[in-house]
């Protein structure tokens, strides 16, 4: 529970919202057009459809729209309103993680699963190797198994990799393939590149630089590991490397943390998901952003939805949603259709995280909804509208509860040096989109609120402390998802 800035659904201090002096809230925009600062915009524009007005018709808003709009109002009004309310602590970006890794509880349950369908999940059991590896001493290289000091006689068959060789005489040579078991009475390998087989004679000699000792190119029985011994901890993540050491090693199955379900609801009328802006309208960027980074960071995405700006139809999506996380885009701030707050109170759900100490997204949430008949937890992410501000908040909320969630064990911190200075937010983290350039991390131009251009350059996300950081020291990067 975080002391400062939680409570039950609309119980919430509000924050003040206030623009620091010199934060650029549109973005830098480095030759190029500036971002417009929000603070100049003539209050909370928030774009209606205009095909909106037609699809539900004059006058006819549900009821239940009314009622909750008003409800809403009175709840803003109530405490304090997003712009007037009094100065509230909101967690800092470290605390909220770490309020997000602790809401998971623990990981989801583990399940067997086949090498394929394991891949993204994180072990629910150590990695034991089920062999020896490698299982028999092999030739490390093409050439001869020789026995004992040369020169060698060779005889014609050699031995290939999956065969069983007959004993190697003392004084004699078989040629052998890379990865070929050894055969018995064989004291090491000659490359084919040091050898040389005399014709008429079929003897091998010696071509090498140096002489050949006892072992050389054999890879040993057990020379990677030994049958019965830990090779990964419970918790690793699952990646093809894995899969690879896991075959190896004799698995055909893994037990695996269940993933996190995940049902994504994009909120916005003003959305468009086909087609050029147009008519106040925008495109959709986070319907298609957010799935593929869900999934690589464990979640199984069984749904994305556009859900309209109503309150009835919000609360009807997060109330029957089966996912264990339900994660939406928007609505997260105090417009006159941002009902996600209001939804949250309906359902009961308990506010884990309500807002954070960070730029962008501070508005983003976390919320624990009432648990399923059965008692399976069920939480929900509130990512604000803005994309990079969503961007930031999948980083901050929804990557440390679904990774704990899926039980993948907590990654060290990345860190980097920086090229050139950071800036930073008087107050808050401000997470940066950055790319890696020759000797360190440089920032990128557009990293406003609202752009995702400096992000589609960037490599990772830097975590710049409040006040920035200077050329040449260190930062933490958030690494940002690539497939
Ligand atoms: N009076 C105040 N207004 C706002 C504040 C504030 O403190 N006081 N905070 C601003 C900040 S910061 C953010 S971030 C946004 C968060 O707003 P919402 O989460 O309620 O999001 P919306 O209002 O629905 O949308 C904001 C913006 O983003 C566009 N949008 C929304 N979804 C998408 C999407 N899927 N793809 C592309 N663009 C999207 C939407 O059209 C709006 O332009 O609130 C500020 N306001
Ligand atoms: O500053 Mo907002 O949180 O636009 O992202």
């Amino acid at each position: 529970m975080d002391r400062g800035g939680q409570g039950r659904a609309g119980h919430r201090p509000r924050c003040r919202h206030r623009r620091a002096a010199g934060h650029d809230q549109g973005g830098r925009a480095r030759g190029g057009p500036p971002g417009r600062p929000a603070h100049l915009l003539p209050g909370r524009l928030r774009g209606r459809a205009p095909g909106r007005r037609h699809r539900r018709g004059v006058g006819g808003e549900p009821e239940g729209d009314r009622a909750g709009r008003a409800v809403g109002r009175r709840a803003r009004e109530r405490h304090g309103g997003a712009v007037t309310g009094g100065p509230a602590q909101h967690p800092s970006w470290e605390r909220a993680r770490s309020l997000a890794r602790a809401a998971a509880g623990a990981a989801l349950p583990g399940v067997p699963r086949t090498l394929e369908d394991a891949l993204g999940h994180a072990l629910a059991e150590p990695l034991t190797a089920l062999t020896d590896l490698p299982p028999f001493a092999t030739s490390a290289m093409d050439g001869w198994a020789v026995s004992g000091p040369g020169p060698w006689q060779t005889g014609a068959r050699g031995v290939l990799a999956g065969e069983q060789p007959e004993p190697l005489a003392a004084g004699t040579a078989v040629p052998i393939a890379t990865g070929a078991p050894l055969p018995p009475g064989a004291s090491a390998v000659l490359r084919r590149e040091h050898g040389e087989v005399e014709r008429s004679t079929s003897l091998l000699h010696l071509a090498a630089p140096g002489p050949l000792p006892e072992g050389h190119d054999v890879r040993p029985r057990g020379q990677e590991c030994a049958s019965g011994e830990p090779l990964l901890p419970a918790g690793t993540s699952v990646t093809p490397s894995v899969l690879g050491l896991a075959a190896a090693s004799g698995y055909d199955r893994l037990v695996v943390h269940r993933r996190p379900s995940v049902e994504l609801f994009v909120l916005g009328d003003e959305l468009l998901d086909t087609g050029v802006p147009r008519g106040g309208r925008v495109r959709d960027a986070l319907g298609p952003l957010l799935p593929s980074w869900l999934r690589g960071l464990g979640a199984e995405v069984i749904g994305r939805h556009r859900v309209a700006d109503r309150l009835t139809e919000l609360r009807e999506a997060v109330a029957h949603s089966p996912a264990d996380v339900v994660i939406t885009t928007g609505s997260t701030a105090a417009g006159p259709v941002d009902f996600l707050h209001e939804t949250l109170r309906l359902l009961d759900a308990e506010l884990i995280v309500d807002s954070v100490s960070v730029r962008p997204g501070h508005p983003m949430l976390l919320a624990r909804l009432p648990a399923t008949a059965d008692g399976r937890v069920r939480l929900l992410v509130g990512l604000p509208g803005n994309p990079l501000a969503a961007v930031a908040g999948t980083a901050t909320l929804a990557a440390p509860l679904l990774r704990a969630l899926g039980g993948h064990a907590e990654p060290g911190p990345r860190g980097a040096v920086t090229a050139e200075a950071l800036p930073g937010h008087p107050r808050d983290t401000r997470l940066l989109p950055v790319r890696t350039a020759g000797t360190g991390v440089a920032p990128l131009p557009y990293d406003g609120p609202a752009m995702l251009r400096g992000l589609a350059l960037a490599d990772a996300l830097a975590v710049v402390p409040p006040g920035g950081v200077a050329a040449g020291d260190a930062v933490e990067l958030l690494p940002l998802p690539t497939g």
